[in-house]
């Protein structure tokens, strides 16, 4: 069996209802989640749902949340879990799959501890990627993807959140042995080198 489907059954438990297989992806902002999610689709077969995409979506769809959202995001704030947790759990059902990266999500104590609870959903384990401050900054004021966090002021916001609230939701994860950490800062390609380790089953590794 894949090492991902075994720690993911373990997770959960194999005598219950088959419960998706769900990879928490986490890292500061400009550590290149998105980028590397976007390899780990082609390669994996998973699908990837970025919780700050989805919350960008509602923004664009007119939603009666929109404007709250907006707001926390302008200031680098954490949008209620309920908001966030409704919309993952939505994109989930609609997506036939059953094997989801979940990017930039738990961001807090609070984001964590409702997913556990609503949706009775252990993650697999935790990809973590670790990046210098002064590079994921120099990364995200040349995005130049017409986000309006990715200016100076709120970056520095994202940043002292990161440390204060999304920091010990991956403590956590590490004291449970459940955070695969992987060095963010060399260059796409080899990030993805090390990644692919990760998502490889045991049996091809041996074979390969
Ligand atoms: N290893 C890398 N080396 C250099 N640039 C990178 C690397 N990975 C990603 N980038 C670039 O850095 C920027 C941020 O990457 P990405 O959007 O994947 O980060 P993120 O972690 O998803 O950020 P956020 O939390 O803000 O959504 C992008 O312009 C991307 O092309
Ligand atoms: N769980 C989350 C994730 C994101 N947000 C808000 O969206 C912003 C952008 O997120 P990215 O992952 O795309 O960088 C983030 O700064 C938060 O304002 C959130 O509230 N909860
Ligand atoms: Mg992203």
């Amino acid at each position: 069996m894949g090492t991902v489907e075994a720690a993911s059954k373990e997770a959960n438990g194999s005598l219950t209802e088959k419960k998706p297989t769900v990879v928490f992806v986490l890292g500061g902002p400009g550590s290149g989640k998105g980028t590397q999610c976007a390899n780990i689709v082609q390669h994996f077969g998973y699908t990837h749902l970025s919780a700050g995409d989805l919350l960008r979506a509602e923004i664009s769809s007119g939603s009666e949340n929109g404007t709250m959202i907006q707001n926390m995001i302008k200031e680098g704030k954490i949008v209620p879990s309920e908001v966030t947790i409704k919309l993952l759990q939505k994109a989930m059902q609609e997506s036939g799959n059953d094997k989801f990266l979940i990017d930039g999500f738990p961001r807090n104590e609070e984001n964590r501890a409702a997913f556990e609870a609503v949706t009775k959903i252990e993650p697999a384990f935790v990809l973590f990627f670790n990046c210098p401050e002064e590079e994921m900054e120099r990364r995200l004021l040349n995005r130049n993807q017409g986000r309006e966090d990715d200016n100076i002021e709120t970056i520095r916001k994202r940043f002292k959140v990161f440390l204060e609230s999304s920091l010990p939701v991956i403590e956590y994860y590490k004291a449970k042995e459940k955070v695969r950490e992987i060095d963010a800062a060399k260059p796409v390609e080899d990030v993805f080198e090390d990644v692919k380790v990760i998502f490889t089953p045991k049996d091809e590794k041996a074979t390969a």
